[in-house]
């Protein structure tokens, strides 16, 4: 057994731990260890061509989790987690919108104290990722003609950056941390840690594996317990702080295999008890969508970001701010649902994926076994919530998508709808294909929430502090005591920022984004 000290360790060199690895190490005497599972990304470009990404999932880049039995939805997902460094953002589509001021005033309403909009907005003025709309030479025609009927067939506007400012509604072209010239993604990693590579007080451990964190004399658990590539173990130990930022799936596994969780559960199991939480694995969020298929006439000019590269938001209830359904058009027909269901491929077609942007249904997971190797339960209760919000999401969504398919331009582009199928046309008929062929927009979040200091349920408090014992902090998407209205990476990038100076004790940007 080795062991090593750093001032910081990092678990997981995912989307949040590369900006902690990066801000962090800008004192020179600081020295910051991240111990990550998967390999590097650098000159990978199987990883750094965003278009690929498609070719990554189920990979040995994914750790590919599965679901229990889903009654209500699809039991067949696979929910893909990224083994490379830089993580889900390595392998992702890179969608980049800033969360809705609202969605962060219900974290303030959850206990969250200084996560405010007015707090993290302007932390958007400090990530480093190249965030841009979809290039002009990018844009498929056939994504810009649903672009067009989108915004006629439903009478929305067509926008021209989503992150210009809030909006209701909209369709259009979604805003992509990339380079439009060489199609590279501007990941965590790349754009965090790439530059800084060189920095003698930043110790990268790849392809090493935290498997439990046990406490120094003093207490405080802040020593890691890994296995190397080469089987050998080791401890890492944190003089300051350890941070997890393993994700929504790892954070909460790892603390429950260190017996951070719910005492009988864990007992039940003959993992020693250091502190009895019991939201850890609780309240395990996602956005949930289904699937709409169409063959086109020909196939489809080839340009393209990543093959889904717009969108389109629907307000259903107008008395709000923000939208409550969201779409995404791939210029791919994706199948691996509907095939199963016994719909056939097609050799060129695009698909809407409607998903619930606010869904109500809340799973959990748990730990299978005792053994850290064995992957946990998750369990997402698709479409269980008693009111029936997210079934019924799924249902108008469908119904939209063709809608927006009848429309011009759009229409002409069309051969026919190859799943659901113009004879399936009933709530009742749409509901059931809808969960059936249900996927997920791959955003679980939400099992290591925050929250104030007499909400049992919160795993950690405002400033990120595990609860019950010293020497921790989390920091990754586990801590979102809701889902963002969209596409969660750049909340995960801005709630990294803001716990870099929560961390050093630096203040945080003005709104215009001008440092104090
Ligand atoms: C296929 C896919 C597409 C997506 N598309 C988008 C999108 O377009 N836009 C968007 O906003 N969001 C998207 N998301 C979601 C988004 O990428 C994630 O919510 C976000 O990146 C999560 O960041 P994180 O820091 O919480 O975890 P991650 O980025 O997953 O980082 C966790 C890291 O920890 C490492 N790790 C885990 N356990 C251990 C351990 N025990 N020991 C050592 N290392 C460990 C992992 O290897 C990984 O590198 C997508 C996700 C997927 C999977």
């Amino acid at each position: 057994m080795s062991e090593s000290a750093y001032d910081y360790v990092i678990v997981g060199g995912g989307t949040a731990g590369c900006v902690l690895a990066a801000r962090l190490t800008e004192d020179p005497d600081c020295r910051v260890c991240v111990i990550e599972g998967g390999p590097s990304d650098v000159g990978d470009e199987n990883v750094l061509r965003l278009r690929n990404w498609i070719n990554l999932l189920e990979t040995e880049y994914d750790y590919g989790y599965t679901t229990t039995e889903q009654p209500r939805g699809n039991s067949h997902i696979v929910h893909s987690r990224a083994r490379v460094l830089g993580g889900c953002s390595s392998h992702n589509t890179l969608i980049s919108f800033l969360p809705f001021p609202e969605d962060l005033d219900e974290w303030v309403a959850k206990g969250c104290a200084g996560w405010d909009p007015v707090t993290i907005l302007p932390y958007r003025h400090r990530l480093k990722n190249h965030i841009v709309p979809v290039g002009e030479e990018d844009q498929n025609p056939i994504a810009r003609d649903f672009v067009t009927a989108a915004a006629e067939a439903l009478g929305v506007p067509v926008i021209e950056d989503f992150n210009r400012a809030p909006f209701p509604e909209g369709a259009g072209f979604f805003s992509l941390a990339y380079d439009p010239a060489t199609n590279k993604r501007s990941s965590a990693s790349v754009a965090y840690l790439h530059p800084v590579m060189d920095r003698p007080n930043l110790t990268l451990k790849l392809l090493t594996w935290a498997y439990r964190l046990e406490p120094d004399p003093a207490g405080r658990l802040t020593r890691v317990a890994v296995r190397y590539e080469d089987g050998s173990t080791g401890t890492v130990h944190a003089e300051r702080e350890l941070l997890l930022c393993a994700g929504a799936v790892d954070t909460p596994r790892l603390l429950l295999h260190s017996g951070v969780g719910p005492a009988d559960e864990l007992r039940a199991l003959g993992i020693d008890v250091r502190a009895d939480l019991p939201g850890v694995g609780e309240n395990l969020l996602d956005h949930p969508e289904s699937v709409i298929v169409w063959e086109t006439r020909e196939p489809l000019p080839p340009n393209s970001a990543m093959d889904s590269d717009a969108g389109l938001f629907v307000r259903r209830d107008p008395g709000r701010p923000r939208p409550d359904l969201m779409f995404h058009f791939y210029q791919v027909p994706f199948t691996v649902n509907t095939e199963r269901l016994g719909y056939p491929a097609v050799p060129h077609g695009v698909c809407m994926t409607p998903n619930v942007p606010r869904a109500r249904s809340t799973g959990r997971m748990w730990l299978r076994s005792a053994d850290p190797a064995v992957h946990p339960a998750l369990d997402f209760r698709y479409f269980t919530d008693p009111e029936g919000h997210d079934e019924r999401t799924l249902v108008d969504g469908l119904r939209m998508a063709r809608e927006v398919a009848a429309t011009a331009p759009l229409r002409d582009w069309l051969f026919r709808e190859v799943a659901p199928g113009l004879n399936l046309v009933t709530d009742q008929e749409l509901s059931d294909y809808g969960r059936r062929a249900a996927h997920t927009v791959y955003h679980p979040a939400g099992t290591c929430r925050m929250g104030a200091a007499d909400d049992p349920w919160a795993v950690v408090d405002p400033e990120l502090r595990l609860r019950g014992l010293e020497g921790v902090r989390v920091v990754d998407a586990s801590v979102f005591p809701t889902l963002p209205s969209v596409n969660p990476m750049v909340t995960v990038l801005l709630a990294a920022e803001r716990a870099a100076d929560l961390l050093t004790g630096r203040p945080g940007p003005e709104p215009d984004g001008s440092e104090r």
